[in-house]
């Protein structure tokens, strides 16, 4: 006998919502089961808030379908209404009650007898760590904690799913990654299924389960975000994780052949022009020994003269420009630590094979 598998917590299929004649999402379809984060990631205005208002019922889609628990809670014909859809949501701003106090901001919408109630507020303080805040009103509290809060209140009737929309863009740069960490593990520790908004590729890598690219109403790469770093779809995809460095070549005969010695482009038709995308951190940096560089190797190529344009300390590492020598244009390469050479200084540079992505332009 079979077991009967169980459905996704929130399932979206091919959702499309369309304003003034512009498709602004477009075939959207993607699950998320209980307990897991999704986060749908994307520049301002490629759809994301629309396809985040549409399953939480403010927003009427033009096409598709939304199941919770696989039953179907809309199409463009049948709708449940938003209150009765056990989504929670949890925007930017915050939006507490100024004039209730913490424990009953929490308590807001929950059902139940007064000791039950007062039970999961004590439960959901204690876990965003606000007991001793239960009295006190929202002006009272730092920006971290009133997101705490907002956290608890969106929690407390036990949603299945919560939809957040940029949830941390409020806060203070330096405490966000620490809030990040406590509500990733409430989230767990609840098994909530969460899709959360996000322009943000550092939030996204940081909490996602699984991130969803959108571009102009689109996904345009789905998966961990391991692979969505190491496996772009495209140089933009490359392109929104970090900054890149592109040198431009043309097949000729399955390879292309570059300054930096020759690429494999299998696949690409000869005369096709290609990008070949590398981040700074996987830049090769060697010194220059009385004008000459390291010896090629196939895992890193034919190393090229670049001259020290300037180098800036980050922090956490250096970023070098590098002028090259065969065409003047510049490469960045990020070191760990401190590494400023001066400008002038002559160095070479080398692609690993095995951490650049090739496309066709
Ligand atoms: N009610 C509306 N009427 C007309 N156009 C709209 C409406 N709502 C959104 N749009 C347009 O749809 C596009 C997508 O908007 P949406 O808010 O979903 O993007 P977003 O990815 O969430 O961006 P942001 O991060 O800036 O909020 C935008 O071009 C926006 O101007």
């Amino acid at each position: 006998m079979s077991a009967t598998p169980i459905p996704p917590r929130l399932e979206v299929q091919s959702l499309r919502r369309v304003f003034d004649g512009q498709p602004v999402v477009d075939d959207v379809s993607f699950s998320i089961p209980a307990g897991q984060v999704t986060c749908l990631l994307g520049p301002s205005g490629c759809g994301k808030s629309t396809t985040l208002r549409m399953i939480a019922g403010v927003d009427m889609q033009d096409a598709g379908r939304i199941f919770v628990d696989g039953k179907l809670i809309c199409d463009t014909v049948f709708r449940v209404p938003p209150e009765r859809r056990a989504i929670g949501l949890m925007f930017q701003d915050f939006a507490l009650f100024p004039h209730l106090t913490v424990a009953e901001n929490v308590g807001f919408g929950l059902k139940g007898s007064a000791a039950e109630k007062r039970a999961r507020v004590e439960e959901l303080l204690g876990k965003v760590r606000l007991t001793r805040h239960a009295n006190s009103y929202p002006h009272a509290l730092s920006g971290g904690e009133q997101q705490r809060v907002a956290l608890a209140r969106a929690l407390a009737p036990r949603p299945g799913i919560l939809l957040m929309d940029e949830p941390f863009s409020g806060l203070d740069e330096r405490l966000r990654d620490d809030i990040r960490d406590d509500t990733l593990a409430l989230l767990k520790d609840e098994g909530t299924a969460v899709l959360l908004v996000t322009h943000e590729p550092h939030e996204a890598m940081r909490m996602a389960d699984e991130i969803l690219l959108m571009r102009s109403g689109k996904i345009v790469q789905r998966g961990a975000p391991y692979n969505l770093y190491n496996a772009p779809v495209d140089r933009a995809a490359a392109a929104f994780f970090s900054d890149i460095n592109v040198l431009k070549g043309r097949v000729q005969g399955a390879l292309t052949p570059t300054p930096f010695g020759d690429f494999l482009t299998p696949g690409h038709a000869d005369g096709t022009e290609i990008d070949i995308v590398i981040r700074p951190q996987h830049l090769k940096i060697d010194f220059d020994r009385a004008g000459r560089g390291p010896n090629p190797t196939p895992q890193d190529g034919t190393p090229a003269r670049g001259i020290v344009e300037r180098a800036r300390f980050l922090g956490r590492e250096s970023l070098v420009e590098f002028r090259m020598e065969f065409d003047g244009s510049i490469l960045r390469a990020s070191v760990p630590n401190v590494f400023l050479p001066k400008p002038g200084t002559p160095m070479w540079l080398m692609i690993r094979r095995d951490r650049c992505f090739v496309f066709a332009a």
